[in-house]
């Protein structure tokens, strides 16, 4: 009988395909709650409360998956669950609507100063000059992602004639002007929005993605929203341009702690809260419970999942030769989508030599997941990455090859973006491991792993020893260092590999030398 544990409030209607479930118990108790028998349990249901830890797991050694009612798994240690083999599931899209209307209700609620008014006819005044609010009508909304809640608020907000202007690093111009809106810049959004809304996921890259800087670059008067993640706006910035008088106002449905307790923009009159609510209604609920039971009822039933974040679905023996090249596309992918910070129409891959008598398909989705990593937050892997592709309007193509370009295998990659295009290609040679062979036109050789700076430079005397000065003196240790070209005195590239992360004013001191056409910092 396998034991689940339903860990928050989740939706009991739509837990039925559990409850009905013969072979399973259901326990509706906290985590911490000391009747809960943690290493009997097979499944956990969570919601963003529970906190799903390297420790957590630790106590559950027969934990098989992790399903969460909802979209965010920022409370989940993803990367602890692969590790010990525990699958994790999510709802990527049950509580769109409800999260896209409730960022709406919050922006119409700040513009009109409903949650003050409402206050005071309460407290028995009538104040109708204090509380004079702006149409939304011909006013700019600045959305920083357009995924699914950003594309749902972006639609109801054109619908009462806002200009929308997006920042979204992964998306096209052709899929900007389907949806009728403006692509923008980070700082252009910035500079002109009169309303900014984050929708992100939060990750290390947009941590903090609106911070002092940010703040200074908008107009005067500027709102923002926060209906995403705590921690995307800096809370202590946010709090010092309310208070000097250049952000107008705030409303915020999530926090950097939940919940937040003593809160420092809570002091604002023209900020405005509510407790992470915004998926929270009876039809989001209903939604997001019912996927996830299903899914967790599908795993049990040895049947395949469809919004599994981590795990392949295939047999172990299979897998265990798939491995090596699955392991190659996916830091293909990664470091693909590293070197080129930009929307992607088109992804071509091409296998060649001995890599083709395995299911190229899977290692196809496997490259898509390292390439859409980082980049979205639904943790993209073999299962959901061509339908992730296919939503964002991403065309992959896969196909055969006899030409390995000299090596017994051969993975090749073509992505192609409104302005250039861009190849990649890696083999997998044995006892030595997997290599990237070529990169941008250029030949080159080098292990996928850890932290690298890819540098394209002009092949001149004296730059390879200038980077070498800079990094050293900022104390960091070059591991390896590859270098390709195509002509004597041409254009070159380098490839650094480090120990640990490399901080962002060495970064900006390479920047600086004349000989340096552009930088990327690569994690694999
Ligand atoms: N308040 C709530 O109750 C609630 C409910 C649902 C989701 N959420 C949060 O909203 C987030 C977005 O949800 P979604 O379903 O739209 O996710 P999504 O994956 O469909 O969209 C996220 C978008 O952010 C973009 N992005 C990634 N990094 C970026 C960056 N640095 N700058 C700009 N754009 C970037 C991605 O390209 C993607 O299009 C979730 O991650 C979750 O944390 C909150
Ligand atoms: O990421 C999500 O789906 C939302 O933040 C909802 O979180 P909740 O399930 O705790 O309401």
């Amino acid at each position: 009988m396998y034991q689940i544990l339903v860990a928050d409030a989740i939706n009991a209607e739509g837990l039925q395909p559990l409850l009905e479930y013969k072979d399973a118990v259901i326990i509706e108790k906290k985590v911490t709650d000391p009747e809960v028998e943690l290493e009997k349990i097979d499944a956990l249901l969570v919601r963003s409360a529970t906190k799903v830890t390297e420790e957590l797991f630790e106590k559950m050694p027969q934990l098989k998956i992790v399903a969460r009612a909802g979209v965010g798994v920022d409370n989940i240690d993803v990367n602890a669950a692969t590790k010990r083999g525990v699958i994790v599931v999510n709802a990527p899209d049950g509580n769109t609507i409800s999260t896209a209307e409730h960022t709406f209700a919050m922006m119409a609620a700040l513009m009109r100063n409903i949650p003050q008014a409402h206050q005071s006819v309460k407290n028995l005044e009538w104040k109708r000059n204090e509380f004079v609010g702006n149409e939304l009508y011909g006013k700019t909304l600045g959305i920083l992602g357009m995924g699914r809640i950003g594309t749902e608020l972006a639609k109801r907000s054109k619908a009462f004639g806002m200009n929308v202007q997006v920042f979204d690093p992964f998306l096209t111009n052709e899929r900007a002007s389907k949806l009728g809106v403006q692509n923008s810049s980070l700082d252009e959004v910035l500079e002109h929005a009169d309303i900014i809304t984050v929708h992100t996921p939060l990750t290390a890259e947009t941590k903090g993605l609106i911070n002092e800087k940010a703040l200074s670059k908008t107009k005067k008067g500027v709102y923002f929203l926060n209906c995403a993640r705590g921690g995307i706006i800096d809370e202590d910035a946010l709090a010092t341009f309310i208070g000097n008088g250049h952000v107008a106002g705030a409303a915020l449905d999530v926090f950097e702690v939940e919940p937040p307790g003593e809160y420092p923009l809570f002091k604002f009159d023209n900020v405005i809260v509510t407790p992470h609510l915004g998926a929270s209604t009876r039809e989001a609920q209903l939604n997001v419970a019912t996927q996830v039971a299903k899914e967790v009822r599908m795993f049990f039933e040895d049947k395949p999942v469809s919004n599994s974040i981590n795990l392949p679905a295939m047999s172990k023996d299979i897998f265990e030769r798939i491995r090596p090249f699955h392991y190659l596309a996916k830091q293909i992918g990664s470091t693909l989508s590293q070197c080129i910070n930009e929307g992607i129409q088109e992804i071509s891959i091409t296998f060649s030599g001995s890599v083709t008598d395995l299911e190229t398909t899977y290692l196809t989705k496997a490259l898509l997941s390292g390439f859409f990593k980082n980049r979205i937050d639904i943790y993209v892997n073999e299962v959901n990455a061509l339908l992730t592709a296919k939503e964002r309007g991403i065309t992959v193509g896969e196909k055969i090859s006899t030409n390995s370009f000299g090596y017994a295998n051969c993975i090749s990659v073509t992505a192609k973006s409104e302005t250039r295009q861009f190849t990649i290609r890696g083999t997998f040679i044995d006892h030595y491991g997997p290599r990237i062979v070529y990169l941008n036109d250029f030949n080159i050789d080098f292990y996928p792993e850890g932290n690298l700076l890819y540098i394209q430079h002009m092949d001149r005397p004296g730059v390879i020893g200038r980077v070498g000065k800079i990094l050293g003196d900022h104390s960091i240790n070059i591991a390896t260092m590859q270098v390709g070209r195509k002509q004597v005195g041409g254009e070159a590239i380098m490839i650094l590999s480090f120990d640990k992360p490399i901080d962002d004013i060495a970064v900006n001191k390479l920047n600086e030398l004349d000989d340096i056409v552009s930088m990327n910092h690569i994690l694999l």
